[in-house]
């Protein structure tokens, strides 16, 4: 028998599993709130993940903070789309972070969306792999590109020293195996904490081999 959905999480719900202050919450729900604006318009995020944001989507970047190695103080945050998870993470309190997208529409949504709450971050319009490398201490992506193209991508970060938080699905096994050959790294895995088949992966020392 196939496991029952998961009645929607209440923002409520959400600031308390991720210790979030009630003025935290308050940007968070403006944030939402502009999202669903938007969504019409510019399709942001798969409209079903509409019908239970705060796991999908708050949750699901939230759950990277507490992976994050101890004194985390820049983050970047490639094919950020929507913000998520580098919006997140930049309200709930990383203290630098850079969004990365190529799709100057939704550009143009990060930067309202950092306005309206208050946010301060980076937003580089551009493509990643365009990016001059600068020295930042974690590096986060949600469905962005399988693990071999995201390494490659994110290299130039990554042998500087930076940590990877990588949200995958089901076949993370899969795509690490095809990364083996040509990639030496640390790795851990870490359950979705929003009850999906999906896992955060971390990745350290990251050298091609
Ligand atoms: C499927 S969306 C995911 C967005 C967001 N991370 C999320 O999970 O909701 C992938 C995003 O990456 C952007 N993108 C794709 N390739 C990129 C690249 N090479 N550099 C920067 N952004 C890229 C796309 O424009 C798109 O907004």
């Amino acid at each position: 028998m196939s496991k029952p959905a998961s009645p929607p999480l209440t923002a409520e719900a959400f600031a308390a599993a991720c210790n979030v202050s009630r003025e935290t919450l308050s940007r968070c729900e403006t944030y939402l709130a502009l999202l669903r604006r938007w969504q019409p318009h510019l399709n942001l995020v798969g409209p079903s993940t509409l019908s239970d944001p705060w796991r999908r989507h708050f949750l699901d970047s939230a759950q990277l903070l507490p992976l994050m190695p101890e004194g985390t103080r820049v983050v970047l945050d490639v094919g950020s789309g929507a913000g998520f998870p580098g919006l997140v993470l930049a309200i709930l309190g990383v203290p630098e972070v850079h969004l990365v997208e190529a799709d100057q529409r939704k550009v143009v949504f990060l930067r309202e969306a950092a306005r309206h709450t208050n946010t301060t971050v980076t937003v580089h319009a551009r493509r990643l792999e365009t990016l001059d490398p600068f020295p930042v201490d974690v590096v986060t992506a949600r469905a962005l590109a399988p693990l071999p193209r995201l390494l490659d991508w994110t290299a130039p970060f990554l042998e500087k020293g930076a940590e990877a938080l990588f949200l995958k699905g089901e076949a993370v096994e899969e795509e690490l195996t095809e990364s083996g050959s040509a990639w030496m790294m640390r790795v851990d895995r870490f359950p979705s904490r929003t009850g999906s088949s999906g896992f955060v992966l971390r990745l350290g020392e990251v050298r091609r081999v």
